[in-house]
């Protein structure tokens, strides 16, 4: 083990999307050797052949030649895994890994949800399906168009040993990709969970063209909700005002950029959610997170009215003017929470 922790060089990225591409990138910019696996033959194709990935990076041709593979057992030597395929389907992932080997090595969870099934976080899914893996969290303000162009930013990179934390940061750290070592798994994946349910909101916001003061209220009245939780949750303070806290959620509920702000614009357009889920589009977690976190919440005696008024909007309960109205016609409070 200690062998390993000293030296991961072979980096396993399990997902061929957007951000799995541009993770793979950024480990091969880090020094690493690193496999990619998708489960899209064309995508494998694409990246082999023009060393791009136009169904998911389009515009982008990246200098580095990334090996692919569509072969799941290729990936088991690998000193390090990152999981990047949506929330939803890691359990399957994990599932199809231990069937090709044993992976006693970290495995970084890059996803940012919560089992919409079971209420968990994903590095319990991990604990339960590959027992012998390492679990870990890459998680921040990070878009795969922004990071696949080399353009500059600064992550979390979570796990319990302290030792390994650092380690992975180091395998990961590119001239323009700067992982922060963190001991706080919990942390990490509430605040990458939170804000995406949080960016629909905002994004909701924005597309009923309710004004910016609604979207600074929204979001910081939201970190309330994530602070709050993550707290109850076991999380430190310092990773939910970090990076994959308060850093993640100022990306996503101000930028066009996100795919969950951008759903929830179109639900504010006056879109319905189920038709937006059922056309298949862009993928938003938050969009699945947001039934599971207010359950989540209430387990935890924590109240989460946005995310509420989100989860209802998403499952056609409520309309956007409902849902705010409810917001605003809450009980008056104090900022803190205290009575
Ligand atoms: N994009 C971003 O900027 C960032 C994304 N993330 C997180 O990373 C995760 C992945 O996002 P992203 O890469 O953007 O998503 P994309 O929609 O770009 O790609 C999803 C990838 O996962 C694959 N996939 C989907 N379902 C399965 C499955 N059941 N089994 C195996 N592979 C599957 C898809 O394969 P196929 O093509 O065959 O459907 C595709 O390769 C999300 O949780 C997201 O929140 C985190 C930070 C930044
Ligand atoms: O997590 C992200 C940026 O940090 C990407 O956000 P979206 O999934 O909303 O596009």
């Amino acid at each position: 083990m200690s062998q390993k922790i000293n030296n991961i060089q072979k980096v396993a990225v399990l997902g061929g999307g957007g951000w799995g591409t541009a993770l793979a990138l950024t480990a091969a910019r880090a020094g690493r050797d690193v496999i990619l696996w998708a489960r899209d033959p064309g995508t494998i194709s694409d990246i082999r052949s023009r060393q791009q990935n136009q169904r998911y990076l389009p515009g982008i041709t990246f200098d580095e030649e990334l090996l692919a593979t569509n072969n799941l057992a290729e990936t088991a030597n690998a000193d390090a895994i990152l999981l990047v395929t949506p929330a939803q389907s890691t359990r399957e992932m994990l599932k199809a890994l231990a069937t090709v080997g044993t992976f006693k090595v970290p495995v970084i969870l890059c996803a940012k949800g919560i089992e919409r099934s079971t209420g968990k976080l994903l590095s319990d899914v991990l604990i339960e399906e590959l027992p012998q893996a390492i679990p870990a969290v890459l998680s921040g303000p990070s878009f795969a168009d922004d990071v696949a162009k080399g353009l500059p930013t600064a992550v979390t990179v979570a796990c319990e040993n302290k030792t390994l934390a650092e380690a992975l940061t180091t395998a990961l750290a590119a001239p323009a990709f700067r992982p922060y070592a963190s001991t706080d798994v919990i942390g990490a994946q509430v605040g990458g969970a939170l804000k995406n349910v949080l960016a629909i909101a905002c994004g909701a916001v924005v597309g009923r063209k309710l004004g910016a003061s609604a979207q600074a209220a929204l979001t910081a009245r939201g970190f309330a909700e994530l602070t709050r939780l993550g707290a109850a949750m076991g999380a430190q303070q310092e990773t939910l005002t970090g990076l994959s806290g308060l850093g993640d959620l100022v990306l996503t509920c101000s930028s066009a950029q996100s795919r969950n702000f951008r759903f929830g614009v179109e639900l504010g357009e006056g879109q319905n959610a189920a038709d937006l889920i059922a056309a298949g589009g862009k993928l938003a977690e938050g969009a699945h997170s947001a039934k599971i976190a207010v359950e989540l919440g209430k387990q935890h005696g924590i109240e989460l009215p946005i995310c509420e008024a989100v989860a209802e909007v998403v499952q056609g309960s409520s309309s956007i003017d409902k849902a705010l109205s409810s917001l605003m016609s809450r009980p008056l409070k104090h900022e803190d929470g205290k009575q």
